[in-house]
């Protein structure tokens, strides 16, 4: 079985190391410091026990899979994993970084992907010696509930690299879409700018950010709405998501909100940090 090695601990990054852990995979855990691995960790082992209550997972299955995470802040701890998966910081800079490094780091023939949800995944493969080797693995938030992943290949993934993120994808129980990359790939170019848009219809006084979301619910039965799925994701990806859409495109239509840079001036992410539109 494939040893698996996850980059970054954050809302993301937590929900990859808990579906592979539960499915039999050695995940070694990678971030900064102990105190968000920490953080990470309590909350894989809350949702483990969450579905023990819901008899969805055993409690030995739960303490199986716990036994399977190794956390560390090394980096080199992650040099004979065969498939490695980035979720760190939505930044180019710092994924290149990352990538630069970890294309030293890990062994040669392993295969790097990155969870970016917007990014060029050409530009990240030019910075390593295996660009045939890295792809873009995009899961979805929350992590073990959401179904798909989207497969980015690069300008030089190989197919070989495609087919075994494909088959690693259905192994841990999601159903995945090829795409070919462009800026925002299929999910994030709809439904982040349509974020966006809420922001925008909240700061013209439209509407109050509840019935915003009321709206979007009974009126286009989404599961929640736009402004509560916005601080789901956290805005410092939202806006991450947008600048890189206006950026590539140079269309006006991508144009961030300025409401929405404001919250993230201020902190007010969203769930992460406990205040975004909403109150956690
Ligand atoms: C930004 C990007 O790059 C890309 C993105 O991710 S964009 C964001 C995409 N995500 C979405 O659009 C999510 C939209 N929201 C939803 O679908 C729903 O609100 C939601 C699934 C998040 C929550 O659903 P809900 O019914 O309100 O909550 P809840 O009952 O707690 O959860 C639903 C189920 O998932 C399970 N679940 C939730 N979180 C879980 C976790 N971390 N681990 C395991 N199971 C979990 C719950 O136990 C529950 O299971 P049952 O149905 O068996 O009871
Ligand atoms: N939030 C979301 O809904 C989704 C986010 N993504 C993408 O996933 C990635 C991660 O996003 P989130 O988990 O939301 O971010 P987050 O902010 O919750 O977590 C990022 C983590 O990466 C860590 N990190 C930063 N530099 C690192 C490094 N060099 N090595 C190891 N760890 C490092 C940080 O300490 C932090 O814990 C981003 O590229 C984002 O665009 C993809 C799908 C959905």
């Amino acid at each position: 079985m494939m040893k698996i090695g996850i980059l970054g601990a954050g809302t993301m990054g937590a929900g990859i190391v808990q579906i592979f852990a539960q499915n039999g995979y050695d995940v070694v855990m990678r971030d900064l410091n102990e105190e968000v691995l920490n953080k990470g960790i309590k909350g894989i082992e809350k949702a483990y026990s969450k579905m023990v209550t819901k008899g969805k997972l055993t409690e030995d299955d739960k303490i199986a899979s716990l036994g399977r995470i190794h956390p560390t802040s090394n980096v080199q701890d992650l040099r004979d994993c065969d498939f490695v998966i980035e979720a760190a910081t939505e930044n180019m800079n710092v994924k290149k970084k990352i990538f630069e490094e970890l294309d030293q780091v890990v062994k040669a023939d392993a295969i790097l992907a990155t969870n970016t949800s917007s990014l060029s995944i050409t530009e990240i493969a030019a910075v390593t010696k295996r660009p045939d080797k890295i792809i873009g693995m995009h899961f979805f938030n929350p992590v073990p509930v959401m179904k798909l992943v989207e497969i980015i290949k690069g300008i030089a993934t190989s197919d070989e690299t495609y087919d075994t993120v494909y088959g690693l994808s259905t192994k841990v129980g999601k159903d995945p879409v090829k795409v070919e990359e462009a800026p925002g790939f299929v999910v994030n170019r709809i439904l982040i700018p349509m974020i966006n848009e809420a922001v925008g219809i909240l700061a013209d006084g439209v509407a109050t950010a509840e019935d915003i979301d009321k709206a979007m619910m009974l009126g286009a039965n989404h599961p929640i709405g736009p402004l509560a799925l916005a601080d789901l994701i956290g805005n410092d990806v939202n806006l991450a998501i947008m600048e890189v859409l206006f950026e590539e495109f140079k269309d006006p239509k991508y144009r961030p909100h300025p409401l929405l840079r404001k919250m993230v001036r201020a902190g007010r992410l969203g769930r992460k940090s406990g205040l975004g539109f909403y109150q956690y």
